[in-house]
C-alpha cells in the first residue's frame, strides 16, 4: 500500500475509533495500535494540562517497557519539561536521540525506561492546548515530514475527542453540583431556618457582635464556642451575611448528626463506585461551599480519621473525593462551632492538636442566657413575632404577668429553651393575648434535666397542661373559674380539643349543668 493511502486509512480508523463509545483505556489501545501501523512505538501516552497546578498529568499510557517510570496519573510540571515546551510553543518537539539530548525534565526518566526517541505533539483545539500526545521508541532516528503531518492530524482528532469528553464531564459536574445544591436547599427549607436575625443589646452580647463584625470581611477561620442553644448557628450565618462571600453559598454540616461512615463522603464527596451504594459521583459539602462559607457545627464530634482529612484540606485547599484520583481545589471560608471543651479533648487525645490550632485562630465565646438577662425581653418579643408569623397568628402580645414571669425566670444557658416555651405558650393561648403559664417553665427544666430520661412532645405537654388545669377547676369548663377561661380558650374550642385528645371527665366527678364532653 502507498504511504499516503496508509496514512489516510489509518487516520480514518483513528476517527472511527474515537467515535465509538469506549472507556479511555480501551480507546487509547485501539488508537495506539493504529498509530503503530505508521510509526513504530514502544511507549504511547497522552498528558492533559491542569492549570490549577500548572502541570501535566498522564491521562493514558501504554508501554512495552519493563519498568515504566512515568505511568498513568504521573505528574510533570510545565516549567522545564518537554510537554511544557510543546504546550507553550504550540508545536511538535522531537528528541531523535534521548541519550544525547536530555534537555527536558522527563527525558532522564525516558532514558531510564530504555527509550531512544521521543516525539511530543500538542493537542490543539481552536489554538487552545489541552495537553500532549507522546510517542516514544527504543529506536533513535529522524521522523520524516509525512509522518509528522500524520501524527499532527491524529493529535487533532484526539484533541477534539478529549475536548468533548472534558466538556461532558464538566456538564456532569455542574449538574451534579446543582442537584446537590437543590437537595441541600430543600433540606434547609424543611428545617425552616427563618430565625436568622441576631437579637441582643446586652454588653456581653455586644462584645460578641463587635468581634463578629471585625472578622467578617476577612477570610479568617472562626471558631464559635458556647453552650448548646446559645446562638452559634445564628452567628455563623450572620458572619457569612456580613462577609464578602455573602452572595455565595453558606453550607452547614452538623458533624454530630452524621454517622461516622457517612461524614467523609458528605464532606469530601465520592466518585462513582467508590464504595457499595455509591452509584453516582457526588460532590461533597466542601465543593458545594466553593467560594462561600462552610459551617462545621459540633466539630468536637468529628471522628479522628476525618479530622486528619479535614486538616489536609485546610492545609492545601484541595479536596480528595473518596475513590478519586484527582484532588479538587476549593476556596472555602471555614466557620466551626462547638459546645465541647476542645482543649480538654486535645488533652484526652480525641481531638487533634494540629487541627485545634488551625481552628483556634479567631475564637468567639457566646455568653449563655443567664449572663445576658437584659436580652430576655428583646428575645421574647422577637420569638413571639416570629412564631406568630409561622403559626399565622397576627398581633400577638404577652399579658403583663407573663412577660414578668419570663424576665424573672432563672433561665439556664439556652436561648432555644426560651423560644420553645414561647412557642408552646402561643399554641396553648387561644387568643392574641399570650399567657406563659408558670407550669410551662418548670416542665421545660424537667425536660432538659439529665435525670429525665424521656423527651416530652408538644402534644404530651399540651395534654398535661390541660389535665392540670381541669383538675384545678374540678373539670369545670365554663364560667370565670372554668378551665376554658384559665386556658384563654373558648369553651367550645376546649371541648373539641378534649375530644381530639381523647380526654373524658372522670366518672367520680359530678357533671356540670351544661352539655359535657
Ligand atoms: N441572638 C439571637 N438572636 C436571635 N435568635 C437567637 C439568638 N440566639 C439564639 N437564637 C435562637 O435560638 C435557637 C438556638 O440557636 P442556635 O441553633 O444558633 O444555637 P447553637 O448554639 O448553634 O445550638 P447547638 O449547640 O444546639 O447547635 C435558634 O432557633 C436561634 O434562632
Amino acid at each position: 500500500m502507498q504511504r499516503a493511502t496508509l496514512n489516510f486509512e489509518t487516520l480514518l480508523e483513528v476517527t472511527n475509533a474515537l467515535n465509538s463509545q469506549r472507556d479511555i483505556d480501551s480507546l487509547w489501545r485501539v488508537i495506539a495500535d493504529q498509530i503503530r501501523k505508521v510509526i513504530p512505538w514502544d511507549r504511547a501516552g497522552i498528558t492533559l494540562y491542569e492549570s490549577q497546578t500548572d502541570s501535566f498529568r498522564f491521562y493514558a499510557v501504554i508501554t512495552n517497557m519493563a519498568t515504566p517510570a512515568l505511568a498513568h496519573d504521573s505528574v510533570i510540571p510545565r516549567e522545564g519539561s518537554a510537554v511544557g515546551w510543546v504546550h507553550d510553543n504550540r508545536r511538535l518537539h522531537i528528541r531523535e536521540d534521548l541519550q544525547k539530548e536530555q534537555v527536558f525534565l522527563e527525558d532522564r526518566y525516558y532514558v531510564q525506561e530504555g527509550l531512544g526517541r521521543m516525539i511530543n505533539m500538542p493537542l490543539l483545539v481552536r489554538d487552545h492546548c489541552l495537553g500532549t500526545l507522546n510517542i516514544g521508541s527504543v529506536q533513535t532516528g529522524h521522523l520524516d515530514q509525512d509522518d509528522c503531518k500524520f501524527l499532527q492530524q491524529v493529535a487533532t482528532q484526539i484533541a477534539y475527542a478529549i475536548d468533548h469528553v472534558l466538556a461532558y464531564e464538566q456538564i456532569q459536574q455542574l449538574s451534579d453540583r446543582l442537584r446537590r445544591e437543590n437537595e441541600y436547599l430543600a433540606e434547609e427549607v424543611k428545617a425552616s431556618r427563618n430565625l436568622r436575625l441576631v437579637v441582643g443589646t446586652s454588653s456581653s452580647f455586644r462584645k460578641v457582635v463587635d468581634l463578629l463584625k471585625a472578622v467578617a470581611p476577612t477570610d479568617t477561620t472562626v471558631l464559635l464556642l458556647g453552650e448548646t442553644g446559645t446562638g452559634k448557628e445564628v452567628l455563623a450565618q450572620a458572619l457569612h451575611d456580613l462577609s464578602l462571600r455573602c452572595h455565595k453559598p453558606f453550607i452547614r454540616v452538623n458533624c454530630a448528626a452524621l454517622p461516622s461512615g457517612l461524614i467523609e463522603s458528605e464532606l469530601f464527596g465520592h466518585e462513582r463506585g467508590a464504595f457499595t451504594g455509591a452509584q453516582l459521583r457526588r460532590a461533597g459539602r466542601f465543593e458545594l461551599a466553593h467560594t462561600g462559607t462552610l459551617f462545621l457545627d459540633e466539630i468536637g464530634e468529628m471522628p479522628l480519621e476525618t479530622q486528619a482529612k479535614l486538616l489536609r484540606v485546610l492545609q492545601d485547599g484541595m479536596v480528595d473525593r473518596i475513590g478519586g484520583t484527582q484532588p479538587v481545589a476549593v476556596d472555602v471560608r471555614l466557620v466551626a462551632a462547638t459546645n465541647a471543651d476542645l482543649q480538654a479533648a486535645v488533652r484526652q487525645g480525641t481531638f487533634r492538636a494540629d487541627l485545634f490550632y488551625r481552628l483556634h485562630i479567631f475564637p468567639i465565646a457566646l455568653p449563655p442566657l443567664r449572663d445576658r438577662r437584659e436580652d430576655i425581653h428583646l428575645l421574647a418579643q422577637h420569638f413571639l413575632a416570629l412564631i406568630g408569623g409561622k403559626l399565622k397568628r397576627a398581633h400577638l402580645a404577652f399579658d403583663p404577668q407573663s412577660m414578668a414571669r419570663l424576665l424573672t425566670y432563672n433561665w439556664p444557658g439556652n436561648v432555644r429553651e426560651l423560644q420553645n416555651v414561647i412557642e408552646r405558650a402561643v399554641i396553648l393561648s387561644g387568643s392574641s393575648q399570650v399567657t406563659v403559664d408558670e407550669m410551662l417553665l418548670p416542665v421545660v427544666q424537667a425536660v432538659h434535666s439529665p435525670s429525665s430520661s424521656l423527651p416530652v412532645s408538644l402534644g404530651d405537654l399540651e395534654r398535661y397542661h390541660i389535665i392540670e388545669v381541669l383538675e384545678q377547676t374540678k373539670w369545670r369548663i365554663y364560667g370565670e373559674q372554668g378551665a376554658a377561661h384559665l386556658l384563654g380558650l373558648n369553651p367550645e374550642t376546649l371541648r373539641s380539643r378534649l375530644r381530639k385528645l381523647g380526654l373524658r371527665r372522670p366518672s367520680s366527678i359530678s357533671p356540670e349543668p351544661t352539655a359535657l364532653p
